[in-house]
């Protein structure tokens, strides 16, 4: 199932904001799959980073797809300028939308593919029946809003339960994970069933230098995911 394939997503966090096109540049070379942008209005989290301006400019420093992780209340009022920016795709909390349902296809509507992600407090049941309108799932492993959290290894049972919904209900969508994602982490996700891994901190802070950092990644999540 294509959705299978490991695909290693830093987060933009710990970019240079003041560079960062270069740094996007630098990202591509290491071998990175996708980029993620982290949108946070200091409402639903307590932090604000920026909007979708900033995605449209750097859209040209990067070929690699581009996702934004909406961490913003009321997603639904500006979901069409961060499909104009660039991105491929959209991922909305399910906590900061009432009508979830609604908000996933006005996604796809506006020709992104659609995702939703769930705070570690929420269960999977509050995303049961909207699942047939999500290209992507994303389990929090730590609490949104800032990078270099640790890792809540007591997500793992949830992604492997959603992994278990998504079969029982043929759904090939891959289950991506974000927070805490380092060496230590990254078998326990992978073999849970997560198979789209985000990563800030580490990878930026590793001694190994980017590219091999996402090399090292990527080959342990691949031998735990088998
Ligand atoms: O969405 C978030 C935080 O809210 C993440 O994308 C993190 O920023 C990833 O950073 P690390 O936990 O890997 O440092
Ligand atoms: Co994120």
């Amino acid at each position: 199932m294509a959705s299978e394939r490991i695909q290693i997503v830093p987060s933009v966090l710990p970019c240079d904001f003041g560079a960062l096109g270069s740094d996007l540049e630098r990202l591509e070379d290491a071998g990175v799959d996708k980029i993620q942008f982290d949108v946070m209005d200091g409402h639903f989290v307590p932090n604000l980073t920026f909007g979708a301006d900033v995605i449209k400019s750097s859209r040209k420093y990067s070929s690699l797809p581009f996702e934004a992780h909406l961490m913003i209340e009321a997603p639904e009022n500006t979901l069409e300028r961060y499909v104009d920016a660039g991105c491929d795709l959209v991922i909305v909390h399910a906590e900061a939308t009432t009508h979830l349902h609604r908000t996933l296809n006005q996604i796809r509507g506006l020709g992104a593919k659609s995702a939703v992600a769930l705070n570690p407090a929420t269960p999977l049941c509050d995303i049961e029946y909207v699942l047939t309108s999500c290209d992507m799932v994303l389990i929090m492993t730590v609490n949104p809003g800032f990078g270099g959290q640790a890792y809540i290894a007591e997500m793992e049972p949830k992604i492997a339960r959603l992994k278990e919904m998504l079969e029982s209900l043929k759904l090939d969508i891959p289950i991506e994970v974000d927070g805490g994602i380092s060496p230590k982490t990254v078998e326990g996700a992978a073999r849970a069933g997560a198979t789209h891994l985000v990563s800030g901190s580490s990878i930026f802070s590793s001694p190994l230098g980017l590219k091999a950092a996402v090399a090292e990644l990527r080959e342990l999540a691949e031998t735990a995911s088998k």
